[in-house]
């Protein structure tokens, strides 16, 4: 499937020199979008996961039906102050702007695998706080899924342990 038909650019949004990806073509088709949820929970079938975390908003969009597929457990990691139970939270930086995460303490169980789902991954930062909030709750990050991943961002070295995954990679 040739996806990259289904993303528009836009460019200078929201930022100067950004270039952002629109994922919203990809959704508005039923097939592609199904398509594309298949291929991401073939990944999660192979990395032999139990739980599914995503964070808001468009990390839910995959992660959702991923988990409704595989019928496995889905975890939303949300914007911090919209949880209403005891949870663990972590602040970070991502191409335009600060963000702030966080999980429902008691969401992940020691020995849990879990995958992470998000539409992009630009230059780690919501991923990695991702995973710094499921290991600090004692699951093990067997792997991250995307939709996209822009390879022209440098994103250091702290992903190098994990495994990734994307359906598109933009140079
Ligand atoms: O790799 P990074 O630099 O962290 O960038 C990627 C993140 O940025 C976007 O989310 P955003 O925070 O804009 O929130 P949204 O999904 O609610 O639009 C995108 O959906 C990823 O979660
Ligand atoms: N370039 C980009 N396009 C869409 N979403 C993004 N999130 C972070 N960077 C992005």
């Amino acid at each position: 499937m040739d996806y990259k038909q289904h993303i528009k650019i836009i460019e200078d949004y929201p930022t100067e020199g950004v270039q952002f990806k629109d994922i919203t073509p990809l959704l508005q088709n039923g097939e592609v979008y199904k398509q594309a949820i298949d291929d991401l929970a073939e990944y999660v079938k192979s990395r032999n996961a139990n739980v599914i975390a995503g964070p808001e908003a468009r990390g839910f969009v995959l992660g959702c039906p991923i988990a409704y597929t595989l019928q496995k457990s889905f975890v939303p990691v949300r914007k911090a102050g919209k949880l209403p139970r005891p949870v663990v939270e972590t602040h970070y930086g991502l191409e335009y702007g600060k963000a702030s995460l966080a999980i429902h303490s008691d969401a992940i169980q020691p020995g849990d695998r879990v995958i992470i789902t998000d539409d992009l991954l630009a230059t780690g930062g919501t991923i990695e706080a991702t995973i710094q909030l499921v290991e600090e709750l004692g699951g093990a990050v067997v792997g991250c899924a995307f939709l996209i991943e822009l390879a022209y961002i440098d994103r250091g070295e702290e992903l190098q342990d994990y495994d990734v995954f994307s359906l598109m990679t933009y140079y």
